[in-house]
C-alpha cells in the first residue's frame, strides 16, 4: 500500500472559463435526506467544480437555493430533464441521501441506461446499497465507488474483518472500478495501484462527512485527471479534518467545506 502524504493543486490558467472545470451532476436527496446532497453540492462548489447541478426531491429545492445558490436544481422525478442532464454531464455523483425505495431504484436504472463510456460516475451511499441488492452490472464508464466499510461489505460480500488489501484488490478488479474504502486511514484501490492516507481524525466521524468527500471527488474529477483527482480529494478532505480537529472536538462536514478554497490555495503549485 503506497502512502499519499502530500498533494499539489494545479494553478489555474488565466484564459480559462467555468466549462474548463467540469459540468457536474449530483443526484440524491430524497424528501427525508435532502441535507446529504446539499453537503455534497457545497463541497463541489467550494472545491472548484465548474458548473454544478443537483437533481433532488422538489421539497429540497428552496433549502438548496438558500444553502448553495451557486448550484442549479432539477426535480429528481422529472425524467425528461434528468435524462438531458445525465447526457450533458462530465462527471455524475449518485447516492447521497438517495433512499432505498422505488424512486432511488428507478433513478439509478435510468442513469445506467444513459451514461456514456467517456463519462465518470461516482457511486456513493444508498446507490451502493441499492446496487448490492439489484446486482446490476456497472455501466462501461469510469466508475468510482466510495463505500464505507459496511457499504463495502454489502456490495463486495467481504465482511469487515476480512477486508484485507488482497481481497479488496481482487474485488476492485472484478468491478473494474476505482474503490475508495472509507475508514480511519482510508484506502484507495485505483487502476494504477493501492494507496492509503495517514491523515484524518475521529473528530470527522459524523453524518454527512462522506457526502462532503463525494462532492469533492466529483468536482476534482471535473477539474483534474481522475486518479490524481481522487488522491487529491481524499487527502485534502482529511488534511483539513486533521487541522480543524486540533481545536474542535467534532468537525462538522460544513466546517471542512468552508476551508476547502483556503487549503487548495495553500497547496497550489507555482507554475500555471
Ligand atoms: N444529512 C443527511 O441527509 C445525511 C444523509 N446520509 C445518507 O444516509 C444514507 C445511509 O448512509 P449511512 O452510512 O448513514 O447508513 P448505512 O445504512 O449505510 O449504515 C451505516 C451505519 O452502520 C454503522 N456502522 C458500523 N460500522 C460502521 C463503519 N465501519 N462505517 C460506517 N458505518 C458503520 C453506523 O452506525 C452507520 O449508521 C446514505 O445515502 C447517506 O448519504 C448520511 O450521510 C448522514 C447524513
Ligand atoms: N475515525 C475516523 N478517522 C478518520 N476519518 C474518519 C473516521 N471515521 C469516519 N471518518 C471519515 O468520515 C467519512 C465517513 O463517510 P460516510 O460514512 O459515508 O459518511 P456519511 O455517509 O454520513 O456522509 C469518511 O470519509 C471517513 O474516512
Ligand atoms: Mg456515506
Amino acid at each position: 500500500m503506497q502512502l499519499i502524504n502530500e498533494i499539489r493543486i494545479p494553478k489555474r490558467k488565466p484564459y480559462s472559463h467555468k466549462g474548463d472545470y467540469g459540468r457536474i451532476l449530483l443526484i440524491g436527496g430524497n424528501q427525508n435526506m435532502g441535507g446529504s446532497i446539499m453537503i455534497a453540492a457545497r463541497a463541489c462548489v467550494y472545491s472548484g467544480g465548474g458548473l454544478t447541478t443537483v437533481a433532488t426531491h422538489h421539497s429540497n429545492h428552496t433549502a438548496l437555493h438558500s444553502r448553495c445558490p451557486e448550484a442549479m436544481v432539477s426535480d429528481i422525478n422529472d425524467i425528461k430533464r434528468l435524462t438531458k442532464l445525465i447526457e450533458n454531464a462530465d462527471c455524475i455523483l449518485i447516492g447521497p441521501g438517495l433512499g432505498l425505495d422505488f424512486q432511488g431504484n428507478n433513478v439509478l436504472t435510468l442513469l445506467f441506461q444513459h451514461i456514456k463510456e467517456e463519462q465518470s460516475l461516482i457511486i456513493d451511499g444508498d446507490a451502493i446499497t441499492i446496487l448490492s441488492k439489484l446486482k446490476h452490472p456497472f455501466p462501461k464508464c469510469n466508475v468510482i465507488l466510495t463505500p464505507h466499510q459496511i457499504e463495502w461489505e454489502r456490495i463486495s460480500g467481504i465482511s469487515i474483518d476480512e477486508q484485507t488489501p488482497e481481497l479488496n484488490r481482487i474485488k476492485a478488479n472484478e468491478f473494474r472500478a476505482h474503490v475508495i474504502l472509507k475508514q480511519h486511514e482510508t484506502e484507495l484501490y485505483l487502476k494504477s495501484g493501492d494507496y492509503k492516507i495517514t491523515v484524518g481524525d475521529p473528530a470527522m466521524a459524523s453524518g454527512g462527512m462522506g457526502d462532503a468527500l463525494a462532492g469533492i471527488i466529483a468536482s476534482f474529477i471535473g477539474q483534474f485527471d481522475t486518479e490524481e483527482a481522487i488522491k487529491q480529494a481524499v487527502y485534502i478532505h482529511s488534511l483539513i479534518g486533521d487541522k480543524l480537529a486540533r481545536d474542535m472536538y467534532v468537525v462538522p462536514p460544513s466546517a471542512i467545506i468552508d476551508q476547502l478554497p483556503y487549503m487548495m490555495k495553500e497547496l497550489e503549485e507555482d507554475e500555471a
